[in-house]
């Protein structure tokens, strides 16, 4: 369900702005200005053109890139770098080659010196709702690509971080193994109502998946769209077919043309190749 509107925000972006310094010396804005709110136990996703600085923006709210102005707060505290209360996952499941699945998910756990002992059942119902009971001792070798990336979303929420932080978690999957991935994640957060924010390049990932879609784009980037999904939950994939749900889609989609158009304008043949799906 849509968090009320009346809950203060989780996440606060306030005028963030990233520019890196490039190779040859030159300054790269990837991101202009973003503003933006993620309430409690809302799913919010970022799409957009390639190199349009949604990565950037993830990374800053992880605290793994230093913003070059403004703010970000997470939990009413400033981000100034990693922090226990948020998950990560990334395109690539970045498992450890040589540990279990079940290892693999405590991995946090260690890291972070909290006893392991506390977790171990929770690691193991979360490989249990991803559907991976009885692959607790195989090795990343041993499972398959949305297997090993199921691991990965048990890792991210083992230590029970309030958010989740997804950079195209399911790019690199089929689109059958996609769509079960994407109702997996559904489920899991129906039971654990994580607060999250996903970078995708799948409008129709994006429209299924979220209570809210941001748009970037232009150059340098902003968000250009904010939208709400209308759509109730649970959801099944049976809202794809529905006038509704297309309407949705062709909005996003016209919003990334524009910023797409954009950034052509401005900065040459690199947005001509962006991938949206
Ligand atoms: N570490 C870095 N150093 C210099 N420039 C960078 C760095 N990381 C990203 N950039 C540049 O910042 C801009 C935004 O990149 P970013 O990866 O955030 O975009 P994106 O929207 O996530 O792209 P994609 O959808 O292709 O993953 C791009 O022009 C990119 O080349």
């Amino acid at each position: 369900m849509t968090p009320p509107a009346a809950l203060p925000p989780l996440v606060s972006v306030d005028g963030v702005q990233k520019t890196y310094l490039g190779r040859q010396g030159g300054a790269i804005q990837a991101v202009a200005s973003a503003t933006l709110a993620v309430r409690k136990g809302e799913f919010v996703s970022l799409l957009g053109p390639s190199g349009c600085g949604k990565s950037t923006l993830l990374m800053m709210v992880a605290g793994l890139e230093p913003v070059t102005a403004g703010s970000i707060a997470l939990n009413g505290t400033p981000v100034t770098g990693p922090r226990r209360d948020i998950g990560i996952i990334f395109q690539d499941a970045t498992l450890l080659p040589w540990k279990s699945a079940l290892e693999n998910v405590l991995f946090p756990v260690r890291i972070l010196k909290l006893p392991v002992d506390k977790y171990i059942d929770r690691a193991r119902e979360l490989l249990r709702m991803v559907g991976l009971s009885g692959f607790e001792t195989k090795k990343p070798a041993e499972l398959s690509g949305g297997m090993r990336q199921r691991v990965a979303i048990c890792r991210a929420l083992v230590h029970d971080p309030d958010i989740l932080l997804m950079d195209e978690p399911f790019s690199a999957l089929d689109a059958i193994t996609r769509d079960q991935m994407n109702v997996a994640l559904s489920e899991i957060l129906e039971t654990y109502h994580k607060t999250v924010i996903f970078v995708t390049h799948s409008i129709r990932e994006a429209a299924f998946l979220s209570d809210r879609v941001l748009v970037m784009g232009g150059r340098p980037s902003t968000i250009i769209l904010d939208m709400e999904m209308p759509f109730a939950r649970p959801r099944r994939f049976d809202i794809e077919e529905t006038a509704e749900f297309t309407a949705v889609c062709r909005t996003l989609r016209l919003s990334i043309e524009d910023a797409h158009a954009d950034a052509g304008a401005s900065r040459g043949p690199r947005a001509a190749g962006s991938r949206v799906e």
